[in-house]
């Protein structure tokens, strides 16, 4: 049965899996706590803004029927009755000849219908108590209207969103101390394999260390969720099973790597048999990472990733980080690919659609893909470099420098300039 498993191209696994998640609840956090999490609610305006008509410029509020006779050469002549501070509320209200002496940010006065800026004045440096105004002014300029920006109880930010600093600028503003988010997912993460030792443990013969549960820790964080590290798996069938369905009880998912082959030790792949869980899939058409299996036990997903670390961190970006954006209500970023011009020749023959590592360049002002050429599954060298997986369809021919291909981009680019 394990070796004859009909294979699921990533787009019909990735949707078996999906189909089966659903948004987490939502919690309320304070403000400070708030960057970058997920908005659960579309977030309203509570009051206009600007909150009140006030000036963008440093200068003196007019009105403007005063000054249809004003030039260079003879300005027009005001009284200046007051000086309004941004904060200050103005306490007179302009009448005609009249000017207040007015600062960035400030309330207008009433009867103001212009403000000119202190470099278009007779005498800009000085306080005094007339102003000469060297221009027209028309009724209405300078003037930054309430409301002209956000009327109240309009929406400015969109459940779904990622908060950021621009997100913060606008909660803080419309006074919201608290807000409401999707809850992070948490992640139980899990590995197998009697061959890992600890990060601190010396190297003995047959074994390596257990890099895969590190780098799958900063990866589930990174994509927004919360990860929970438990130990090694036991390599029999029953341990296995028991301390995963104990695992899962405490977190909204679990992510294993390494046991999901054919091997004879390969504890996750001996699960998918088992009738107390619902298998979504196992084997899929891809290269690499073709063994990774997904499964729900207590109705809870298990996603299990390849052991090679390479085949492991495409897995993650093709499944895992999807799953979380879909529990973590976000806009699952891998369904949008662009497409780029491969920079180098790939010509490796594949049966099967190949996820090659890589990074998105520019030449001569145009969008490269630069695929990585240490892919071996088992490579973890080149890991870091990373930033979007560039999809090679299957077949004999593989893509040829300067052809489209498809990306999908999992991490900010960083640019570089090919020379
Ligand atoms: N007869 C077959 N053998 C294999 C097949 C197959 O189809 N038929 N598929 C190969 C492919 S493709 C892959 S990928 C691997 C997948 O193996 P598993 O996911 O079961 O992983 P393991 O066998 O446990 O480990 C593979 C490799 O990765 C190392 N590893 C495991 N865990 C970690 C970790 N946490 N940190 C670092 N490295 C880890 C492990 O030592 C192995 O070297 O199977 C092929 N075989
Ligand atoms: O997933 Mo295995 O990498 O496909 O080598």
């Amino acid at each position: 049965m394990r070796f004859s498993r009909q294979m699921k191209t990533v787009e019909e696994a990735l949707q078996a899996l999906l189909d089966k998640l659903t948004t987490l609840d939502e919690e309320q956090v304070q403000i400070k706590e708030a960057y970058g999490r997920i908005l659960a609610h579309d977030i309203v305006a509570t009051c206009d803004m600007p909150p009140f008509d006030r000036s963008p410029l440093d200068g003196f509020a007019v009105r403007a029927a005063d000054t249809v006779h004003a030039t260079v050469e003879q300005p027009v002549r005001l009284r200046v009755v007051e000086t309004v501070a941004a904060g200050k509320v103005p306490i007179i209200p302009l009448e005609a000849g009249c000017a207040t002496r007015i600062m960035t940010g400030a309330m207008m006065p009433a009867g103001a219908d212009a403000v000119i800026m202190f470099e278009q004045t007779e005498n800009p440096g000085e306080i005094s108590e007339v102003v000469g105004v060297k221009r027209v002014m028309r009724a209405g300029e300078n003037i930054s209207r309430r409301g002209e920006e956000i009327a109240m109880g309009s929406v400015v930010a969109k459940a779904g969103e990622r908060i950021n600093a621009g997100t913060l600028a606008i909660l803080a503003t419309f006074g919201y101390t608290q807000v409401s988010v999707i809850r992070k997912p948490r992640v139980g993460l899990l590995s197998t394999g009697i061959e890992l030792v600890g990060i601190e443990e010396p190297l003995t013969p047959g074994k390596i260390r257990n890099s895969n549960t590190t780098m799958l820790s900063a990866l589930i964080a990174e994509a927004g969720g919360i990860p929970v590290q438990y130990p090694v798996l036991p390599d029999d069938l029953a341990g296995a099973k028991e301390k995963l369905t104990a695992y899962i009880q405490e977190v909204d998912m679990l992510v294993s790597s390494g046991g999901v082959s054919v091997g004879d030790y390969d504890v996750i792949a001996s699960l998918v048999d088992d009738p107390d869980v619902e298998l979504l899939f196992n084997r899929i058409a891809m290269r690499p990472g073709s063994p990774t299996t997904s499964l729900l036990l207590s109705g809870k997903p298990v996603l299990a990733l390849s052991g090679n670390p390479g085949a492991c961190f495409v897995g993650f970006e093709l499944f895992a980080r999807p799953a979380l954006q879909r529990q973590g209500g976000q806009p699952i970023v891998s369904h949008r690919s662009i497409k780029a011009k491969l920079g180098i020749s790939y010509e490796k023959p594949c049966p099967y659609p190949r996820y090659l590592r890589g990074r998105l360049a520019t030449k001569d002002g145009l969008l490269l893909a630069q695929p990585d050429f240490n892919d071996k599954a088992g490579n973890l060298g080149t890991l870091k470099n990373s930033e979007c997986l560039i999809v090679i369809p299957a077949g004999g021919k593989g893509k040829q420098a300067g052809e489209l291909v498809e990306v999908i981009v999992h991490a900010a680019p960083s640019w570089r300039e090919e020379v």
